[in-house]
């Protein structure tokens, strides 16, 4: 497993080490003994979850406040997303700035999304499998989230908005500005 960090702090990319043989490969998704040893950022997951999803869906974004707040490491199990994380730690030097990383099931490449992040993704493939842990368990009352075209945010999806495929939840998700201006 590699770490690379990213421009914002405890938010880190990881590589799991791939075996190849005649047979297929063999990867360990998860090992918190080496993540904790690469990264010193404690995390105790409590939550798997998987999305299956068509080419052209976004899912995001979304956090939960309070108590609830997730940790979550991401990744792709077939297809890809482009994979979209947004600091909402009103102490940290990048509040209000994101991250955006293409993950997908050659590269297998995860990304470590920290407690006071939103978090989203864009679908780029058919019947993509999205696959995260959580450290804490879904609350629907303390879902919360941010529109995706958040104009202070400023994201490049890179596609154009009569391609998006969104539930109608993500539509009505209010500006980042009015939760946090
Ligand atoms: C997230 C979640 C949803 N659900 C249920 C609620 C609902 O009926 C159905 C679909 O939920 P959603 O529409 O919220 O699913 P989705 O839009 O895929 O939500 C996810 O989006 C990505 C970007 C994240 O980062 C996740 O944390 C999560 O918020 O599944 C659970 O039972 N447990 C869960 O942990």
């Amino acid at each position: 497993m590699t770490i690379q960090q990213t421009p914002l702090k405890d938010c880190v990319i990881v590589t799991p080490k791939v075996f190849r043989d005649s047979r297929g490969s063999f990867l360990e998704s998860f090992n918190q003994k080496a993540f904790y040893g690469a990264t010193e950022l404690p995390v105790d997951f409590v939550q798997d979850n998987l999305s299956t999803s068509s080419k052209g869906v976004l899912r995001g974004l979304h956090f939960q406040t309070g108590n609830y707040a997730q940790a979550k490491l991401v990744s792709v199990l077939k297809g890809s997303v482009l994979d979209v994380c947004v600091d909402l730690r009103r102490d940290s030097k990048t509040f209000g700035e994101h991250f955006s990383i293409k993950l997908d099931d050659k590269t297998k490449t995860q990304l470590f999304v920290p407690k006071g992040f939103a978090h989203g993704f864009l679908v780029l493939e058919d019947e993509t499998i999205f696959s995260y842990k959580c450290d804490n368990y879904y609350n629907k009352e303390a879902e919360s989230g941010i529109i995706y075209n958040d104009p202070y945010l400023n994201i490049n999806w890179g596609i154009s908005e009569s391609e998006l495929i969104l539930s109608e939840k993500d539509k009505q998700l209010p500006t980042f500005e009015s939760l946090f201006k």
